[in-house]
């Protein structure tokens, strides 16, 4: 392990020399990190050490103050008490530009590279100190050098952003934040828009940078990429530190105990309790969608209350078949032909409402959450109709029916008149499926990455309230980029590739090699479900 970036001479100092046998002064510390917003308490003397040239894993269940502590070190958020500290010495982390003086950078989930510039002119975009008059020998130069330190020296600094795939764009996100001097580069969640083959491609870079002395504070709910990328492994829990252990020696059952405290509980049983729907009363429905170029002619066959999974690398048409089914994609020709002969044809998002189809997006900031709204609100949102009288909603219903909804969803909140936005990600992503429980019988949910950013028991949670939702004859279909939560959730499981179906199989039949098998190569196959679906 290196203690000191290879920067070529541009870093700004660092713990680079350690006296042979005296312990290594870690990158940065914290110490004792408090934070309370109002009564909730979301830091509780916490501790972190990242060594140079170390990735950090940080893993807790959702609210368990993850975030926070990022935003401390990023200069976002300021602690109640406690102290940070960079190369052994205490450091003020008052705001952003603090935290980029000192060479901690902040990999934002929305990345902030601008799609419609080139990648050096968003590499070299805003950086301290820059001169005025641009000087492009020097510039590409050192465009190249940092792309070549990201492991993207084929690509052309003139290649537009918007050409690139979601792994280059954190990529070249990387770049333009190594060349600010970024020593710490904290990544929080940075795999939820990737495919596994992106993921692998981020991995690689990360590991090239740690093994040149940049130091990686990695946070995720995906426990294998965890393991397999980081040398220790903090576990922060209600927010106090239950852990900070070498990763290579750390098995995941005991990591999952760790984040989840008592509460561990295994999900695979459950679905195993769960018998699937019975073939003897098999009422089935047929989805079409046609929403070319995204989309070739997809038919599908399916059996009321089953749960089907699309399966798909980005881009491969999963998302875009589930917004044509919400009325979500103009000029889409989507149909669903009902038991008894009816059709809904959902051309618009109140069209797919009044036919029955609930949609919970992948996007639940932009197209999902009254963000400005209360918990409680956010939770009836979509059914003051059934709980008003002559138009005017009685309180007393509403009180009754979201206490009960978010009793269900567990959602981790002060109570249900907080601020929708005062909850952590995974928390609200339980908000956003609690809305769309409980809407009576044959209606079809459709859900776009259900448990993106919650946690391994949240992720159990939301699993059985679909899965109970199934059970009492709601037609389900989920996509999700994670091969093990479409084997674990699904009945039956749909591969896309290219905009077209690739495969139909049972999820019992597969295993989640043969999933990316398909939904990597590509191969044409039957679009209707196996025998008798
Ligand atoms: N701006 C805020 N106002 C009030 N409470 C907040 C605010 N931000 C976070 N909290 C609360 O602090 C606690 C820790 O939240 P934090 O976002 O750090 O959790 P997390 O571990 O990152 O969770 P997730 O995995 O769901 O993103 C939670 O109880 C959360 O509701």
């Amino acid at each position: 392990m290196t203690s000191s970036p290879d920067t070529t001479g541009t870093q700004a100092g660092s713990a680079s020399s350690v006296e042979e046998g005296a312990p290594a002064v870690p990158l940065v510390e914290v110490r004792s990190a408090s934070k309370a917003y109002g009564p909730t308490v979301a830091l509780r003397e916490v501790s972190l050490s990242v060594g140079a040239g170390e990735i950090h894993g940080l893993c807790g269940q959702n609210g368990a103050g993850k975030s926070t502590l990022v935003k401390v070190l990023a200069g976002l958020v300021q602690l109640d008490s406690g102290t940070v500290l960079l190369d052994g010495r205490p450091i003020e982390l008052s705001r952003p530009l603090d935290a980029q003086h000192h060479g901690i950078a902040l990999v934002d989930q929305e990345l902030s590279v601008v799609p419609a510039l080139t990648v050096e002119e968003n590499i070299l975009l805003g950086g301290a100190g820059r001169p005025f008059v641009r000087r492009r020998a020097a510039d590409r130069a050192r465009a190249r050098e940092l792309l070549e330190r990201v492991g993207l020296s084929q690509l052309s600094p003139d290649a537009r952003v918007e050409s690139l795939s979601m792994a280059q764009r954190q990529l070249v996100e990387i770049a333009r934040l190594l060349g600010r001097e970024a020593r710490l580069l904290i990544l929080d969640e940075p795999t939820a828009s990737l495919s596994r083959a992106d993921s692998l491609v981020v991995f690689a870079a990360l590991r090239e940078l740690a093994a040149r002395g940049h130091s990686v504070l990695y946070v995720s709910h995906r426990l294998d990429e965890v393991l397999d990328l980081c040398d220790r492994v903090t576990v922060v829990r209600d927010g106090a530190r239950v852990a900070d252990e070498s990763a290579t020696a750390l098995e995941p059952a005991r990591l999952i105990e760790l984040i989840m405290g008592d509460l561990h509980r295994h999900e695979r049983a459950a679905n195993a309790a769960r018998s699937a729907p019975d073939a003897s009363d098999a009422v089935e429905l047929v989805v079409r969608v046609a929403q070319p170029p995204r989309i070739g002619g997809v038919a599908l066959r399916i059996r009321a209350g089953s749960i089907v999974g699309l399966a798909g690398q980005v881009g491969s048409g999963t998302s875009e078949l589930l917004r044509a089914l919400a009325g979500l994609e103009p000029g889409g020709t989507a149909s669903i032909e009902l038991p008894g002969g009816r059709v809904a044809r959902p051309t618009s998002s109140r069209a797919a409402q009044a036919a029955g189809i609930d949609f919970v997006s992948n996007d639940r900031k932009g197209e999902g959450l009254f963000l400005e709204r209360s918990v409680g609100e956010n939770l009836v949102a979509t059914r003051l109709d059934r709980i008003s009288r002559a138009g005017i909603v009685g309180r007393r219903a509403l009180r009754e029916v979201a206490g009960r909804l978010s009793e269900r969803v567990h959602v981790k909140t002060r109570g249900l008149d907080a601020g929708v936005l005062e909850l952590s990600g995974g928390n609200q992503q339980k908000v956003f499926i609690g809305r769309c429980l409980e809407r009576g019988s044959d209606r079809i949910l459709l859900l776009d990455e259900p448990t993106r950013g919650v946690d391994v028991h949240g992720r159990a949670e939301i699993h059985d309230l679909v899965r109970e939702a199934a059970g009492n004859g709601t037609t389900v279909i989920f996509a999700s980029g994670e091969p093990d939560e479409v084997l674990d959730l699904a009945d039956v499981v749909v591969c896309l590739h290219g905009g077209d179906v690739v495969a139909v199989r049972r999820a019992e039949e597969m295993t989640a090699s043969d999933l990316l098998a398909e939904t990597t190569r590509g191969r044409a196959a039957a679009t209707e479900e196996p025998d008798g679906r």
